[in-house]
C-alpha cells in the first residue's frame, strides 16, 4: 500500500505539537480498518510525566470514536530522521493493531515498515490474562 496520504497527515498533525519543553515535535496519522483517519500530535506538561506521545494522542482519538480496528500508523518527527515509538505507545500499538503496520517517515521523503510484531515481540496481551 502507498503511504504517502497517511505521512503527509502526520505532518500536518505535527505542527500542533505541544513541545513547549523538549521543543521536539511528533505527529502520527492512523488509518483504520474502514478507512477511516485519524490524527494526532504529542502534548507536554509541566510535570514532564503526563506528557502524552503523538501515537497515543492519534491511536486514542481513534478508539474514543468507536474505531478499534487500525490498520496502520504512520509517525513522524521534527528531527529530520525516523523516530520510532516509545516503549508505552509501542504496548498500546500492541493493543489496537495486531498484524498492524508502523510506518516511520523521515525528511528526506523516506519511509520504513514494520509490522507491530516486530518492534514489539512476545508483547503482553489480553491473551495472557485468561
Ligand atoms: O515516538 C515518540 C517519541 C517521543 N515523543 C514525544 C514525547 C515528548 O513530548 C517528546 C520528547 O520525548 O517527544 C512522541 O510523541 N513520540
Ligand atoms: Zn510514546
Amino acid at each position: 500500500m502507498d503511504y504517502r496520504e497517511l505521512i503527509k497527515k502526520a505532518e500536518e498533525a505535527r505542527e500542533k505539537a505541544y513541545v513547549p519543553y523538549s521543543n521536539f515535535k511528533v505527529g502520527a496519522a492512523v488509518l483504520t480498518e474502514k478507512g477511516e483517519f485519524f490524527t494526532g500530535c504529542n502534548i507536554e506538561n509541566a510535570s514532564y510525566g503526563a506528557t502524552n506521545c503523538a501515537e497515543r494522542t492519534a491511536i486514542f482519538k481513534a478508539v474514543s470514536e468507536g474505531e478499534k480496528n487500525i490498520k496502520a500508523i504512520a509517525i513522524v518527527s521534527s528531527s529530520g530522521d525516523f523516530t520510532y515509538p516509545c516503549g508505552i505507545c509501542r504496548q498500546v500499538i500492541a493493543e489496537f493493531m495486531r498484524d498492524g503496520e508502523i510506518i516511520l517517515g523521515n525528511s528526506k521523503g523516506e519511509y520504513r515498515i514494520y509490522k507491530t510484531e516486530e518492534i514489539l515481540p512476545f508483547a503482553f496481551t489480553g491473551q495472557d490474562i485468561k
